[in-house]
Formats: structure tokens, C-alpha cells, sequence
């Protein structure tokens, strides 16, 4: 598969890959290496330029555009730039996807203030997004992509904005939403965050080829990995 924009060289060549589902990746790679552009393959913001894309065993390369919100619902992303929705308090950001999903406000209640709480923003649910700080904004982007228990979560340098403690605490959810079944992708250049995840393995993007594609070659070596 490979993706070019406009007449560009390609960012990303000859890519062929498959990830395993229920598994934790992250996904490294030199600034400009084409990391989000990887990631917005997997969450469908963009389309191969040539080659194929199969997710959750469908051919996606070609698929009607109409076809793709009902894929994007099961997939949760965390933007590099958050994208949250400006004029919703933090509370009704993280509730978007339940409500999309069709619950209603009582069973909604529970699960988003679970959730303020665990990134550490319970006292801030009623705070809109441009009051918030940058670290602020992210947990309630990391909240948002996974209260609903997508099957895919990709996420953008998802503690880029946080200190060390708050980090470990967000790849925890992670980690714990990864042992209910969801795949999990992350791209980051913190190593200290890809050592933290026992068994999570590690994509290298350099030049726009994948290095490892099978995420064998991990950092660091887990003993007695077997693919
Ligand atoms: N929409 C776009 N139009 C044209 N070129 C783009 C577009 N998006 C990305 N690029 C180019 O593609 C290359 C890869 O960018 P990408 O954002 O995927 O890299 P990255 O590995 O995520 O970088 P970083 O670690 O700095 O976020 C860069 O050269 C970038 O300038």
C-alpha cells in the first residue's frame, strides 16, 4: 500500500502489514516519517493511494464514502491535535460517543464521571475545551476515544501534553481497555512508555517504509516472545 498527497513523493511506500487483533502496537518513527499519516490510514481519514486496506475484514481501499462513518464508530482516535468539540463542556465531549452509540443521559451519567475521574478531571466536567489546558484538553480527548470500548484505538502522541505520572496513568487505560479485546496502536516517541507495556510491540516508520511490520524486533525485547 502507499500514500502520496498531490504530486508528492510518496510519504508512505510500499507498506504491507497486518495487525493482530487484540494486540498493542506502538508505532515509532522520526518526525515526518509519516506516523499520522500511518494512523489516518487506520481511522479512514485517508485513503491509500494505491494498494489495499482490509479493517475489520472488509476491503476499505475503495469503499463508498457513505460506507465509512458506520467503520469510524468502531474506532476510537486520539488526535494529535484533539479536535474536541469547542462549545461542549468537557462531560458532554467524553458522553459524544455513547450518545452516538444511542444511550440516553442515565446511563450515560455513570460511566463519563467514572472516567473525569481516572484523568484526574472530575472537578473540571462542566469546563469547555478552550479553558482547559493543553494536558487538560488531552485527557479529555484520551476519555473521549475510549469510553465507548472501541475495537481499534489509534492515538497521536497521546502524552505529549502530560507529565510522567499522568502518562503512565493514561496508558494504564489503555492497557486495561487492550485486556477487553480492543486493538491498540500508539504513536509516540516517549520509549520510556513503549518499555512500560509488557508485551505491546513496536512498529518503526523510517522514510516512509515500515522497518518491522511484524513488531517483532520490540524495544525492549520481551524474553520468550514468540509471533
Ligand atoms: N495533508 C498533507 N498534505 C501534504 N503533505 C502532508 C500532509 N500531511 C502530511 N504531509 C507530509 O507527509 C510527511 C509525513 O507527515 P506525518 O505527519 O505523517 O509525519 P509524522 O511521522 O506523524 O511526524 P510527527 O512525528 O512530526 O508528527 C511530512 O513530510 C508531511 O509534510
Amino acid at each position: 500500500m502507499g500514500l502520496r498527497y498531490g504530486t508528492e513523493a510518496e510519504v508512505l511506500q510500499g507498506l504491507d502489514f497486518r495487525l493482530e487483533r487484540g494486540g498493542f502496537y506502538f508505532l515509532t518513527g522520526p518526525s515526518g516519517a509519516g506516523k499520522t499519516s500511518l494512523l489516518k490510514l487506520l481511522y479512514l481519514a485517508q485513503r491509500p493511494t494505491r494498494g489495499r486496506i482490509r479493517l475489520f475484514g472488509e476491503e476499505l481501499a475503495d469503499a463508498p464514502r457513505e460506507a465509512l462513518p458506520a467503520f469510524r464508530r468502531r474506532i476510537g482516535v486520539v488526535f494529535q491535535d484533539f479536535r474536541l468539540v469547542r462549545h461542549l463542556s468537557a462531560f458532554d465531549n467524553i458522553a459524544l460517543p455513547l450518545r452516538l452509540a444511542g444511550e440516553d443521559d442515565r446511563t450515560i451519567e455513570g460511566p463519563v464521571r467514572e472516567m473525569l475521574a481516572w484523568v484526574g478531571l472530575a472537578d473540571r466536567a462542566s469546563a469547555r475545551p478552550p479553558t482547559l489546558s493543553g494536558g487538560e484538553q488531552q485527557r479529555v480527548a484520551i476519555a473521549r476515544a475510549v469510553i465507548a470500548q472501541p475495537e481499534l484505538l489509534v492515538a497521536d502522541e497521546p502524552t505529549g501534553n502530560v507529565d510522567a505520572a499522568m502518562a503512565n496513568r493514561l496508558i494504564s487505560l489503555f492497557e486495561a481497555l487492550n485486556r477487553l479485546g480492543t486493538t491498540v496502536v500508539v504513536a509516540t516517541h516517549d520509549l520510556s512508555l513503549i518499555a512500560s507495556v509488557s508485551g505491546a510491540r513496536m512498529m518503526r516508520l523510517e522514510g516512509g517504509l515500515l522497518s518491522d511490520p511484524t513488531g517483532e524486533l520490540r524495544h525492549p525485547p520481551t524474553r520468550g516472545y514468540r509471533a
